[in-house]
């Protein structure tokens, strides 16, 4: 896409913050993306960045696959901010020595820095900041400077002035890092001199501009879950091409109890949009029946979509375009050429090899919080943009292993009560997704003094801000309690409720 505002260019060497720098530099006001670091000097410089910032990542420069840069990149004349991996990495072709080091950093360390330097300037010489790295630069390259220590980092921060090269050992893109908006600040500004000009209707108007030029007169369809990315999605599109998009929602059966209704009323009701309803539930449960592996699963369920698209897109003739609401989020969980695979999104990892349509996916640069507050620019209603993020795969993934009516059931009896004694309490915005699992596992239990051996039905409710990491709810226990009790009377073949009490990382928010 062509950028009307200044642009930050995040090179990818497949940290885990990677996302985050871009983000930070968004919150400043200035339009930032990430990008591979296998893009070629002359395709980055296209796009005529005002600076680059190389991320972390879990190599180390030495090792033999080690990612690397187009060398030219340091020929653009464009300031360059290497992150960690993105400062050794810098340093190494430079002809500075990176090597193992005799005590590996994870977590607070304290630094003494340089502050006439540009990016400390008005900061305290001592400051607090988050270190994850192996590995180490003992001088600096010949032309830079050191501009922060620690006790056992020689170069914990250097720089070039002279050829606007910069870099940072810890991490300044993480909270725990005491002053590292600062420094990314003074980065993005005085030394890259960009202008903070990007905002939400800045991002509206240049994305309607976009669909208009490449969709033309043709129709467009659209996924269309109900949920929050594909509202604003469709929201987007139909704000560029308005009645030549169809939108497309698919009742697969694993939805939850009363979503179908709901959604098909609130499109019918509030939109002004063309709105066609697919039911295919059977079709989905045929494919998933027996199929326990949880990547399977997402596998058949991406695909199926695609299929269900295919035939309705087939009927309306003429459409060549697919509408996703996918985001971030789930472009980098669903592995990436530097980043692990955690699990397969079934609009991103679970598409099928070959389809009939281009994707248009306006909001995947963005985050959970950032597409709520476009939905709220886009005039949606708060019901809309802060309704919890419910997964393309449904329930599919809450009933672990393989599917069944039956199993299906539970999860959605129980789910209900869940939701509903949720919103009785008034906790319903406080908690990011709340939900229940049902495990494959059965248990022994009494009721009306007889034995019982029977389900169980876990709940997870989490707090978190984008999705890349939460944390478990702390749902006051005579909530829980009610929830429990409700569960048990109320929903067949369950003898026993369990909590989720484990944050991601190390697990995930939903269990498959
Ligand atoms: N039942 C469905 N019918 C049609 N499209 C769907 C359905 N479920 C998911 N999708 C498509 O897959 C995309 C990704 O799903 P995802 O759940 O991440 O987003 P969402 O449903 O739009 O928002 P939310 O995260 O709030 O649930 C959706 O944006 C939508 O394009
Ligand atoms: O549309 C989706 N398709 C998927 O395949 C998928 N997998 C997970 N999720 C949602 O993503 C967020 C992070 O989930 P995890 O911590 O489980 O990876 C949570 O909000 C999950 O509900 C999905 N959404
Ligand atoms: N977080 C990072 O970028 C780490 C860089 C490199 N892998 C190290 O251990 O030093
Ligand atoms: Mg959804």
């Amino acid at each position: 896409m062509e950028q009307h505002q200044d642009n930050i260019i995040v090179i990818d060497f497949g940290s885990q913050y990677n996302q985050l720098l871009a983000r930070r530099i968004r919150d400043l006001g200035v339009f930032s993306e990430l990008l591979p670091h296998t893009m070629t000097a002359e395709e980055l410089a296209a796009k005529k960045p005002k600076g680059i910032i190389f991320s972390g990542g879990p190599n180390s420069v030495y090792g033999e696959n080690s990612p690397k840069c187009d060398p030219k990149l340091f020929e653009l004349d464009v300031p360059i901010l290497g992150v960690c991996y993105g400062m050794q990495l810098m340093s190494a072709h430079f002809g500075a020595e990176v090597s193992r080091a005799n005590h590996r950093e994870y977590g607070q360390a304290t630094v003494q820095v340089n502050t006439s330097s540009p990016l400390f300037k008005g900061q305290p010489e001592e400051q607090s900041v988050w270190m994850s790295h192996g590995d180490l630069v003992q001088a600096p390259p010949e032309g830079f400077s050191v501009d922060a220590k620690s006790a056992s980092c020689p170069v914990a921060a250097m720089s070039d002035e002279s050829r606007q090269l910069y870099g940072i050992q810890y991490h300044p893109e993480v909270r725990n890092s005491e002053y590292g908006d600062e420094q990314l600040k003074h980065f993005v500004f005085d030394v890259c001199g960009a202008r903070a000009t990007w905002t939400m209707e800045h991002f509206i108007d240049e994305k309607v501009e976009e669909i208009r030029n490449s969709v033309g007169d043709r129709k467009v369809l659209c996924a269309l879950s109900g949920g929050v990315d594909s509202s604003v999605a469709a929201a987007l599109v139909h704000k560029a091409i308005g009645d030549q998009l169809y939108c497309v929602f698919v009742d697969h059966g694993l939805l939850r109890k009363g979503e179908a209704e709901e959604v098909v009323k609130t499109f019918r009701d509030e939109f002004n949009m063309n709105f066609i309803k697919v039911d295919a539930k059977e079709r989905f449960l045929n494919k998933l029946e027996g199929v326990s592996d949880p990547e399977k699963k997402r596998k058949i369920i991406g695909n199926e979509f695609i299929y269900v698209f295919e035939e309705e897109a087939n009927k309306l003739k003429d459409i060549s375009y697919l509408v996703q609401g996918t985001l971030y989020t789930d472009i980098i969980e669903s592995g990436t050429a530097t980043a692990q695979t955690i699990k397969s999104h079934h609009n991103v990892g679970g598409l099928p090899e070959r389809m009939m349509f281009d994707l248009i996916e306006p909001l995947n640069t963005l985050f959970k919080d950032e597409v709520r507050r476009l939905g709220s620019e886009l005039g949606l209603s708060d019901a809309i943009v802060w309704r919890q993020p419910f997964p393309g795969p449904g329930l599919g993934i809450r009933v672990l292993g393989s599917i069944t009516e039956e199993k299906l059931e539970i999860v959605r009896e129980s789910d209900a009560i869940l939701r509903d004694e949720i919103k009785k309490a008034g906790l319903d915005r406080d908690i990011w997704q709340y939900f229940t699992v049902l495990p494959d596992i059965k248990s022994v239990g009494v009721m009306g003094d007889a034995r019982t051996y029977d389900y169980c039905v876990a709940i997870r409710a989490v707090t978190s801000i984008d999705g890349m990491t939460s944390d478990w709810a702390r749902i006051p226990w005579d909530v829980l309690g009610k929830i429990s009790t409700r569960i048990v009377n109320e929903v067949d073949h369950i003898n026993r409720v369990v909590y989720d009490v484990t944050s991601k990382p190390p697990a995930t928010i939903e269990w498959e």
